[in-house]
């Protein structure tokens, strides 16, 4: 499917069919884990299924995204990582060997489920043991529907430092046809790039006075940015990149009259962003593997967590190239506009020279009406709606402020700020290991009724836990998320929340705060999209819903890197007894040391 001639490196992740001898263990658990999986596999329907299987060394590399030569975390030398394309039903496999020498890892599937399997979620410190230098971890997991993920570490902040890649799963033949045709499909991987370590990055946001990370030096596309050597570069991106291919401009080449699927991804460990092509209208058919009502945009807000696919009809000029542009919102930016080129096949110009216009600047980084219009926009594709539950059985308020605690900046969800336990939570629970993390549940809610979210909050004061909330399996709960003014006047900011494990309704968006008692009448419980991730927008509310059905430990937080590091998270567990045996694997660390 993919066009790779005019791309740069293509990373080839070698999947093939393999026996369950080959793949996992000789353990009995490993073989009644595969066992599982193919009959889940049997059960979506989907008579093809493969397995897939993919080696991945995890190593550092001195690579130069954007000219300026950095250490990374690679997978087979590469950042970013290969994409898994897969078919709907697959059992995908992933031998994880960590070549890092003094740095734990562990890696999230984005977007998938994990139905059946929640030790393979790659949550360091909830769903697993962090994978030692050394070892191997071998996730194994089924794709169960179409659409459009990413991956990423999942550990410190070790994601900033290019662990990272995309998912792909097609429809299989004979499934399920999409609301949409196109052509042709492209993956574009954005993210935010620091020349600061994210050793450094951690070390400042745990440092008193705390070091905040800055905006970004560059934005990349595919792994690729553009910095002052490349952007001062004369008439061309071709005469630059002679001597910095590493850094050059990705070029996505299309057929003119043809119709293209951009399946977009944002791994930013920061910026929310704008992506746009040049002269190009997108429309968007898919947000986080579920379809869209159609809408065009010409520019797409996309946030970190999420993912997209807008099609693209290559209707213009094809004899110049023309800007992908990605340029930061809703943060006033820093950072140069990350670039890529779109080039015609057949056209006059040559695939790699530099498009006759200016890279485009994007919107206003402070319209938030703007990007509150594409939040409301994306709804259920009308043959697609999957309804809501129309009520729900509990309501958990969640007010996100900006705190200080022993002189340090933190994030908190109603003055609690989270902190990771060293016993994963999906052990401790399903073995009853006692002591290994906070059994005290946080708090449900916040003095909504005196709380002014427009104003700097009156006692900042705030507290630490590793508490999780126990959610009654298949209960229908409900998610508010508030967010407020920061710990400086006139300032609130996005905050994308990735919910794992499941899919979520998206019920409504609001300004200011959330009444209990007249908002929950708005939501639009008709078409709401599902999704993963969703935005919380500078000093709104944005409410949620989801079936707690499947067993294990979840983690819900801000996709922000550093917020998340700095507190910005909770955990729901929901039917940890209806888990199935963990395998060994997972353990080793906290509490678990030592065979439990
Ligand atoms: O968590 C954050 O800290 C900084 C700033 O508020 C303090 O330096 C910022 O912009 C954040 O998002």
């Amino acid at each position: 499917m993919q066009s790779s001639r005019l791309r740069g490196p293509t990373y080839h992740s070698s999947p093939s069919s393999h026996s369950s001898k080959q793949l996992v263990s000789r353990s009995m658990a490993a073989r009644r884990l595969l066992c599982s999986l193919f009959l889940a596999a049997a059960l979506f329907g989907v008579a093809s299924a493969a397995t897939r299987r993919h080696d991945w060394d995890i190593g550092y590399q001195f690579t130069s995204p954007d000219c300026v030569r950095k250490l990374a975390v690679t997978i087979n030398g590469h950042t970013p990582g290969p994409t898994i394309r897969a078919v709907q039903g697959d059992t995908i496999v992933v031998a994880v060997k960590n070549s890092l020498l003094t740095e734990n890892v562990a890696i999230h599937w984005h977007g998938i489920r994990q139905i059946g399997t929640p030790w393979a979620d790659g949550t360091e410190g909830v769903t697993q043991c962090p994978i030692l230098p050394g070892d191997t971890f071998t996730y194994t997991f089924v794709v169960d529907r179409p659409g459009t993920y990413m991956y990423h570490a999942h550990y410190g902040m070790q994601r900033s430092a290019g662990l990272n890649g995309m998912i792909v799963v097609e429809v299989p033949p004979g499934g399920q046809p999409e609301p949409f045709a196109y052509d042709k499909d492209h993956t574009v991987l954005l993210n935010d790039w620091w020349h600061k370590s994210t050793y450094e990055q951690a070390a400042g946001l745990a440092s008193v006075p705390m070091v905040w990370v800055g905006e970004p030096q560059s934005l990349l596309i595919n792994g690729r940015g553009r910095f002052v050597n490349c952007s001062s570069a004369p008439t061309t991106a071709a005469s630059c990149n002679v001597s910095h291919p590493d850094c050059a401009p990705p070029v996505f080449a299309v057929v003119p009259g043809k119709t293209y699927r951009f399946r977009i991804a944002s791994v930013t460990s920061l910026s929310a962003l704008s992506f746009e092509i040049e002269g190009h209208e997108m429309t968007v058919v898919e947000a986080d593997g579920h379809y869209v009502k159609p809408f065009v945009v010409k520019n797409l807000n996309i946030y970190s967590g999420e993912t997209y696919s807008v099609l693209v009809t290559a209707n213009q000029d094809p004899n110049r190239n023309y800007w992908l542009a990605s340029n930061v919102v809703s943060r006033k930016p820093g950072t140069p506009t990350g670039t890529a080129i779109l080039s015609y096949y057949g056209g006059r110009s040559s695939p790699r020279a530099r498009p006759p216009t200016p890279p485009p600047a994007g919107p206003a980084w402070n319209d938030t009406a703007y990007r509150v219009r594409q939040s409301l926009a994306t709804v259920a594709h009308p043959a697609h709606v999957v309804a809501p539950p129309v009520s729900s059985d509990r309501t958990i308020l969640l007010l996100n402020t900006q705190n200080k605690i022993d002189g340090r900046i933190k994030w908190a969800l109603n003055n609690v700020s989270f902190t990771l336990p060293h016993t994963p939570y999906l052990v401790a629970m399903k073995r009853g290991l006692l002591g290994a993390y906070d059994e005290r549940p946080p708090p449900e809610t916040y003095d909504h009724a005196g709380y002014d979210v427009y104003a700097v909050q009156k006692n900042p004061n705030a507290t630490t836990s590793d508490g999780l909330y126990r959610l009654r399996f298949g209960s229908v709960v409900d998610v508010v998320l508030q967010n407020a003014n920061m710990l400086g006047p006139n300032s609130s900011e996005t905050h994308p929340w990735h919910l794992h494990g499941h899919d979520f309704w998206v019920l409504g968006y609001g300004a200011g705060r959330f009444d209990p008692a007249v908002h929950p009448a708005t939501y639009n419980l008709k078409d709401p999209i599902m999704k993963n991730t969703v935005a919380v927008h500078p000093f709104g509310w944005t409410a949620l819903r989801f079936r707690a059905d499947n067993p294990g430990v979840w983690a819900f937080h801000c996709h922000i890197e550093a917020h998340f590091f700095m507190g910005m998270g909770v955990v729901f567990e929901e039917g940890v007894e209806r888990v199935g045996e963990l395998p060994p694997e997972i353990m080793g660390c906290g509490k678990t040391r030592g065979g439990h």
